[in-house]
């Protein structure tokens, strides 16, 4: 056949074959098709199943909003590294986030003209207005507290019960920590059309930096801010002040006695267009505060009757804002109304438009007498001066202080431990033989006012670093230094064993908690670096309070963040945060642990004190432990630490759990855990100090046994490269992993429900105790125990 035939055939053929296979061939296709269908499908539910927060997954990680607000100033951690977590596919965003607002002085640019007041002075009607008092105060360990609330008692019963009771409203009263300033100093609050209102300050002084610093810049900026009135508060009826002082430490006014006070009642005079009602009042709290508070109270009442029955303020009258008493109050107004600061700023303005620059100008301190200042810094100031009443209360208590803002203090388990009377529970979870280990704090300063503290409330307190800054090494020096010192001094003492002795002088493990919050140090990456290139661990404890250090930190040996509440309510009320955002910091802190529990071993440190955070919280205890997924929950009993600071936020030894109700609360917990899914078990206790460990079990129970202990050689060799860890990135090792330095299964004796008390130690009772132990005993670590003797 010719090839053109061939042709002409090849359709009709074509056809043929396909009316023969047409069924075969469509039901190939459609399986085939089938078949792709369901291979992306599966694809697509794996991919979904190794996205979902499975506890204990290690590709899985949250974002995090790290506000501007949060980043640390005067710091040396690296932020543009935060939120690192090797495991994260997901890098990309948190970067984004992080921008540093610019802070600083207020910049002045070019001229500007007196403005008017737009606040209008009160007028009362005693006919038909009232008048609210708000009684404010400030107290760092709970003086001025106390005071306050005997005084609102007082005051409260004379509004309505004097003469004049109709015209007065219930007092309200505010503990100036926990308000915005912007709400009540930048202009009075709301109220109704017929109310007005008055207020009344009590407040101490400190002359280290303290939160009353704050509060002092806020009404100092407010007076000095363009964009508002010089006098916003001149509607208030009017204020007084009572500072609380101590004549002991500042005998005279010259020599700084209430100066705080004496400034807040300046700034005060100023924001209200001096509507001073009474006179500052002034106590030493060792002599006659109560009698001077007591004047003072009935003094500022009969002004008040003078303010109801339509008497005003009685202009002219000295103290209540007569011009000849103004004179020491710099910003006097002329004739015209015109504040001389406008003046100064006006040449101000001239010297811009001379020079075509623009200067910084500095309103920002309090410390100077109301002058403008250009180009001024402000000097920081050490956090505990060696001169200070802090440093002499820290050093009678036992601390070294090591430059002006670290601090040691040989623990008393150390001592126990050099005795052959037992380690910490540290000991019984983890391997830490007390011996060997060392408590310090480089930030002796913190940003809380914990009910529980064992500072004695006298500690700096602060919400930003401030401070005169210590080098690391010069830290790392001093506190080993001290701390050989303070183990040296236990040679002679009876019972020391001499191959402990010997041990003890190689420090081994850094419990960096004590006081204060360690990672509020600028440097504190630099310092845990020295530590662990000197082979000595790192258990770091921080408040949850610093999310942004956190997550710049590098990988500790263990990281805890201590969990006092499991709601935003309770945190408040038994941690005091200085911070007013401190709800959103502490969720940041948990975000940031579950992100970087693949680097180090995380744990949360609840310490329980009844009738503030133990009852009914057990879900909301999970909730947190569900967020963070940290390997460990430490749950402790707090201490009863006896100090004032205790006393004035209501902590009596009945708050105090017995060791019963936390291990009840605990297998609580657990089972609440179980219930959702969380695979964590009750690892290990030590009765002795209260303390019961629950732990990830899918992490931490290798072979069906608990493996909570530490291989700290393990560890060291990971930090120096000497081994690989198992921490993947891309396919590629980016660092190790908690499970790469798991130590040995946890011993017999320190499992749950035997005791923790290592059998080859030898258990010593103090006088009056005994194996069967009384009240005091069973709750936790023992009578009123002094909580600084503890280990952290
Ligand atoms: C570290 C420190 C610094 C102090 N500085 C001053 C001061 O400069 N002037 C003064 O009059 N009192 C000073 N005091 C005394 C306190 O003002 C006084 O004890 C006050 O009652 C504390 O009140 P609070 O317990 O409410 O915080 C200081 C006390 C401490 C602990
Ligand atoms: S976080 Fe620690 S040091 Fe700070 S106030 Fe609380 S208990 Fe005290």
């Amino acid at each position: 056949m010719s090839l053109p035939n061939k042709w002409a055939q090849l359709p009709a053929e074509l056809l043929l074959i396909w009316h023969h296979h047409r069924f075969s061939v469509l039901f190939s296709a459609v399986a085939f098709a089938a078949i792709v269908r369901l291979a992306i499908y599966a694809r697509s539910r794996r991919q979904k199943i190794s996205n979902s927060p499975v506890p204990g997954s290690p590709v899985e990680k949250k974002d995090i909003e790290l506000r501007p607000e949060w980043l640390p100033e005067n710091t040396t951690l690296n932020t543009s590294c935060l939120n690192v977590d090797g495991h994260a596919e997901d890098v990309s965003s948190l970067g984004a986030t992080v921008l540093k607002k610019k802070r600083g002085p207020k910049t002045v640019k070019g001229r500007r003209t007196a403005k008017k007041s737009p606040v209008p002075a009160s007028c009362f009607d005693h006919n038909t207005d009232k008048i609210q008092p708000i009684i404010f105060f400030q107290s760092l360990s709970g003086i001025t507290e106390r005071f306050a609330t005997d005084f609102v008692k007082i005051f409260t019963d004379w509004t309505t019960g004097c003469d004049q009771s109709r015209i007065f409203l219930q007092p309200d009263v505010y503990d100036i920590s926990y308000i915005e300033y912007d709400d009540y100093f930048i202009s009075p609050p709301k109220v109704e059309e017929n109310t007005r209102l008055f207020y009344i300050i009590l407040l101490p002084t400190y002359n280290i930096d303290t939160v009353l610093d704050n509060f002092l810049e806020n009404l100092q900026e407010t007076h000095n801010d363009f964009r508002i009135d010089t006098a916003p508060l001149r509607s208030l009826l009017g204020y007084s002040v009572f500072g609380f002082g101590d004549k002991e430490g500042w005998p005279t006014e010259e020599e700084g006695f209430c100066s705080q006070a004496r400034e807040v009642d300046k700034w005060m005079a100023k924001l209200t267009g001096r509507k001073r009602a009474y006179p500052l009042g002034m106590g030493d709290t060792k002599k006659d505060a109560a009698a001077r508070l007591q004047e003072w109270r009935v003094g500022v009442q009969e002004a008040l009757v003078e303010i109801a029955e339509g008497r005003g303020l009685g202009d002219g009258i000295p103290g209540s804002g007569d011009p000849a008493e103004s004179d020491e109050e710099e910003d006097l107004e002329d004739s015209n109304g015109q504040s001389k600061r406008v003046e100064e700023i006006e040449e101000l303005g001239s010297m811009v438009d001379s020079s075509s620059t623009t200067i910084p100008v500095d309103y920002t301190t309090y410390k100077s007498k109301s002058k403008l200042l250009v180009k001024s810094t402000v000097a920081p100031k050490e956090m505990v001066p060696t001169t200070s009443p802090t440093h002499a209360a820290l050093t009678k208590q036992g601390y070294s202080i090591i430059g002006s803002h670290s601090g040691v203090k040989i623990c008393r388990w150390t001592k126990s431990a050099l005795r052959g009377r037992g380690s910490c529970y540290k000991y019984s979870f983890y391997g830490i033989a007390s011996h060997l280990c060392m408590e310090a704090t480089p930030s002796l300063s913190c940003s809380n006012k914990c009910v529980f503290c064992w500072r004695h409330g006298t500690n700096p307190v602060g919400t930003t670093w401030r401070w005169i800054t210590d080098a690391p090494d010069l830290i790392f020096d001093g506190i080993t230094a001290a701390h050989y010192k303070k183990i040296k001094m236990m040679k002679g003492v009876p019972g020391v064993r001499a191959e402990r002795f010997a041990e003890a002088m190689r420090i081994r493990h850094c419990a960096l908690s004590l006081v204060g919050e360690p990672i509020f140090y600028p440097h504190i990456n630099e310092l845990l670096n020295i530590m662990h290139s000197n082979r000595i661990s790192t258990f770091l404890v921080c408040n949850a309070q610093h999310p942004a250090q956190l997550a710049s930190l590098v990988p500790v040996t263990q990281l805890y963040v201590s969990i006092d509440a499991s709601n935003k309510e309770s945190l408040r009320k038994i941690d005091r945060p200085l911070h007013r955002d401190f709800w959103e910091r502490f969720c940041a802190c948990l975000d940031i642990l579950r992100n970087r529990r693949f680097e180090q071993r995380t744990v949360f440190r609840l310490t329980l004190v009844k009738g503030f955070n133990m009852a009914e919280e057990v879900r909301g205890y999970a909730d947190l432990v569900e967020r963070a997924l940290p390997g460990f929950v430490e749950v402790k009993g707090v201490t009863y630490c006896g100090t004032s600071a205790a006393g004035t936020a209501g902590l009596t030894m009945q708050n105090v759990p017995f060791y019963e109700e936390v291990a009840e609360f605990v297998t609580e917990l657990e089972k609440e855990l179980n219930s959702r899914g969380l695979t964590y078990g009750i690892g290990a206790e030590h009765a002795h100090s209260c303390c019961v460990l629950l732990a990830d079990k899918t992490r931490f129970m290798p072979n069906g046994k608990w493996a909570t202990r530490i291989d700290f050689e393990r560890f060291f060799d990971l930090y120096e490269g000497k081994v690989e860890g198992t921490r993947l990135e891309d396919g590629k090792v980016v660092g190790w992993r908690p499970e790469d330095y798991v130590g040995d299964e946890t011993p017999e004796w320190a499992l749950w429900g035997n005791g923790g008390f290592d059998p080859r130690d030898q258990r010593v009772w103090r006088k009056g105790k005994g194996p069967k132990a009384d009240e005091g005993e069973k709750r936790g670590e023992v009578e009123r125990k002094k909580m600084e003797e503890l280990e952290f």
